[in-house]
């Protein structure tokens, strides 16, 4: 990766207050720029609190509305009112009393039944909305990204072909047994973007982040360390989850 760059908070409500600060600017940043900012949101648990304070009016008078278009990173194949959709966690936690129209907002419709036809529908809305770099990807602004205790990101997991992905833009994943399919953004995506933002908190994460962050990506490396970022990479952590890494 290049341009790394990684900070270590006290705990989950000093990362999240430090990325809402972050985030904050860097879509003021597109705006003022590009008069666009194409942001796309990661789920799990570890974002619901950056979230959450977004959605609060002194972090929200901050943010450039007309201007942000809200995509997702990855999503699971359930409903939006299921407890493990993306969109669902995103929407009650910021999106639903933010002043977006529904044209800002672009959910990653996925459907076990048409997972393919779903990933290259929302692959066909980036391209649309997107501006593209020179081998065509479509270039997002900033994407807010998590990892996994296994070294998952987005919802790129270890040992799955999604891994090898290159000339698709979205595309399903299933990790396993008991698991949702899921749709993600593929690498060439998160490559390609302008900004990724990590947001790692908790002890369970704290092998992934020594790995990815503490050792060379050898031969078998994790799926966040895969990413041959173009832009910015940064890493927000809390003290658990940066607890294997050297001082
Ligand atoms: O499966 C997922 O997990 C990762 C990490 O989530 P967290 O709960 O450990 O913060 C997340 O980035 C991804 O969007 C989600 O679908």
């Amino acid at each position: 990766m290049t341009h790394l760059d990684c900070r270590i908070h006290a705990d989950r409500e000093a990362l999240s207050r430090a990325a809402a600060e972050r985030v904050t600017a860097l879509c003021r940043q597109a705006a003022s720029a590009r008069g666009t900012c194409h942001l796309a949101l990661a789920g799990g648990s570890t974002p619901r609190q950056l979230y959450t304070l977004l959605a609060e009016p002194d972090w929200s008078r901050q943010l450039p509305w007309p201007a942000l278009q809200i995509y997702f990173g990855d999503e699971r194949a359930v409903p939006p009112d299921h407890p493990d959709s993306n969109y669902g966690m995103a929407r009650s936690a910021w999106l639903a009393c933010a002043p977006l129209t529904a044209g800002q907002i672009h959910p990653m419709a996925a459907d076990p039944g048409r997972i393919d036809l779903d990933a290259a529908d929302y692959a066909a809305l980036l391209e649309r909305r997107l501006p593209r770099n020179e081998a065509g990807v479509p270039v997002f602004d900033l994407i807010l990204l998590g990892l996994g205790a296994d070294g998952h990101t987005a919802s790129l997991f270890p040992d799955t072909p999604v891994l090898d992905e290159r000339t698709h833009w979205v595309a399903p994943v299933y990790p396993g047994p008991g698991e949702h399919w899921r749709l993600t953004l593929t690498l060439p995506v998160l490559e390609a973007a302008r900004h990724l933002l990590f947001l790692v908190a908790g002890a369970d994460k704290a092998g992934a982040v020594a790995r990815v962050l503490g050792t060379p990506a050898g031969a078998d490396p994790l799926p966040a360390q895969r990413i041959k970022a173009q832009g910015r990479v940064e890493w927000y952590l809390d003290a658990q989850a940066a607890g294997g890494l050297q001082a």
